[in-house]
């Protein structure tokens, strides 16, 4: 078990990391193990993701320790995948810093979200509706990770979710590592959209939806 959730996670890091969503060491990546007790692979702090090594996860509890002797650090941002595995069924969660999640987190950050309409990649997050809104909340990236974990659990309803934090990247989850990928990937496609769309149609920024 503890094997195929290392090669899955593993798999998932590659894939990212050929988009470059890795750069200066930057994103962590976590994929539970079992529920009950909680205990997740999460990437190592520090670490060039780009790479595959044997030391690139390890598997931590539900307050995001290490389980038995390792000399390897848990990411600094533990504690947040720890929220979301403690309040849903998620079985996957990613974080990646990209260039397009930074600006859309500083244009749309002062209004706490960013909404999308009218965009068929809502499906991704199971939006089926013609006129369904997909809200993504955008919080402060406080640097004391115990107080951004608390903001960003309140923001963590379901299975399934996104999150930015301004101008630092975007957390997301899904119940497996293929529905969080599909998160993160349609969450920069609608960012990279809107960029594009507001070169081309800058009024765009004042229609709130
Ligand atoms: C140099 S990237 C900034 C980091 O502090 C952090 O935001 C990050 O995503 C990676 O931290 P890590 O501890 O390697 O998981
Ligand atoms: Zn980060």
């Amino acid at each position: 078990m503890l094997n195929e959730k290392w090669n899955e996670l593993a798999d998932v890091k590659d894939e990212l990391s050929g988009r470059d969503w890795f750069m200066g060491t930057s994103g962590n990546l976590a994929i539970k193990v079992s529920g009950e007790p909680l205990q997740f692979l999460v990437t190592a702090s520090g670490k060039d993701k780009r790479k595959r090594t044997d030391e690139d996860f390890l598997l931590v509890d539900e307050f995001g320790r290490p389980v038995g002797e390792t000399h390897l650090k848990p990411s600094a941002e533990t504690l947040l995948h720890v929220e979301i595995y403690r309040r849903t069924n998620a079985g996957c969660s990613l974080h990646v810093h990209t260039i397009d999640n930074n600006v859309i987190s500083e244009i749309y950050g002062d209004r706490g979200e960013v909404s999308f309409q009218g965009q068929e990649i809502i499906k991704a997050f199971d939006k089926w509706d013609e006129d369904a809104v997909l809200k993504i909340p955008i919080i402060k990236n406080f640097a004391h990770i115990p107080t951004l974990a608390k903001e960003f659990s309140h923001h963590i309803h379901g299975d399934t979710g996104a999150v930015l934090i301004r101008n630092h990247g975007i957390t997301v989850w899904g119940r497996n590592a293929f529905e969080a990928k599909k998160v993160l990937e349609a969450s920069e496609f609608l960012f990279r959209y809107q960029l594009r769309l507001l070169e081309h149609k800058p009024f765009q920024l004042f229609k709130v939806v």
